[in-house]
């Protein structure tokens, strides 16, 4: 079971005049083959959380499980894709791809074989011998989520993947990564800023607020799969774009989240 339990974590770094508390009492749990989104207001914690939930950052309180094991340090059930693909830049797609499972010990042709498998996944075959330098942002995004799958992940952690692009490459890229999701469901867990981008992709969004931060309201959102421009178009879909957005201006301790 690859559900990820979020129990009365707090979150603190070190300050000058001793520990700050980012975040406190933050409680969540997200389902197996769950898409669960994060929201909320600049700087309330979102990237610490998911930071947690890999293992790179350890938590000052709680803890978090994925099925029954406590995170304490990244591992092969897990895979992050951030903001910049962080792809290395003197290898070619196909390296870059297969990175992750070179690092997990696979042999060269299993590691080239799904490598090219999640390169046509997103999109990318006929560019596995182009170097990061030579693809468009949301190429660059498209190589760095098509890495993360290559290991065959049973957790997703994405923070703001889209959060660099235009709205359109945006938008495009919310749509291709539902339909990559849709295939085998991992447990994905998104940090957004985006209000549409949440409720178009989600089961169910998180809503950060407070200070310290912790969830302050879950949205389930409940609109028909496989989402697609009617979908998106629809009232339903309206009124939660609204809802999300009038709670995130109301919680927001610093500067509100735009739409
Ligand atoms: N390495 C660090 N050292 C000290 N404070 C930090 C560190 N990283 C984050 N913080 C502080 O912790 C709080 C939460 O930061 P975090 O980046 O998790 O928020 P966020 O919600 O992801 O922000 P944003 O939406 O702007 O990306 C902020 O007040 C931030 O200044």
């Amino acid at each position: 079971m690859a559900d990820i339990t979020f129990a009365r974590l707090q979150i603190s770094y070190a300050g000058k005049a001793g520990p700050f508390v980012a975040v406190d009492g933050f409680e969540a749990h997200v389902r197996d083959g769950e898409f669960v989104t994060i929201v909320g207001p600049s700087g309330c914690g979102k990237s610490s959380v998911l930071l947690a939930a890999d293992g790179l950052l350890r938590p000052s309180g709680g803890q978090i499980r994925i099925g029954e094991q406590v995170v304490t340090k990244p591992g092969p059930d897990r895979a992050v894709v951030f903001q910049d693909a962080s792809l290395l830049p003197w290898r070619t797609i196909l390296a870059n791809v297969a990175f992750g499972l070179e690092m997990q010990g696979a042999d060269k042709t299993t590691r080239f074989d799904r490598a090219r498998h999640f390169i046509e996944l997103v999109g990318l075959s006929g560019r596995e011998d182009a170097h990061p330098h030579q693809l468009s942002g949301g190429m660059r995004q498209r190589v760095g989520i098509a890495r993360a799958l290559a290991t065959d992940p049973e957790v997703l952690l994405m923070d703001e993947p889209f959060g660099a692009l235009d709205a359109q490459t945006r938008e495009l890229m919310a749509g291709e990564l539902l339909r990559i999701w849709d295939l085998d469901r991992k447990t994905v867990l998104f940090v957004t800023h985006g209000i549409d981008e949440a409720v178009f992709l989600s089961d169910r969004v998180l809503v950060m607020g407070g200070s310290p931060s912790r969830v302050v309201e879950v949205i389930e959102i409940d609109l028909p799969r496989p989402r697609d421009a009617a979908v998106r178009a629809g009232e339903a879909f309206g009124k939660y774009r609204t809802h999300l957005a009038d709670l995130l201006l109301g919680t927001a301790a610093g500067e509100p989240v735009t739409p």
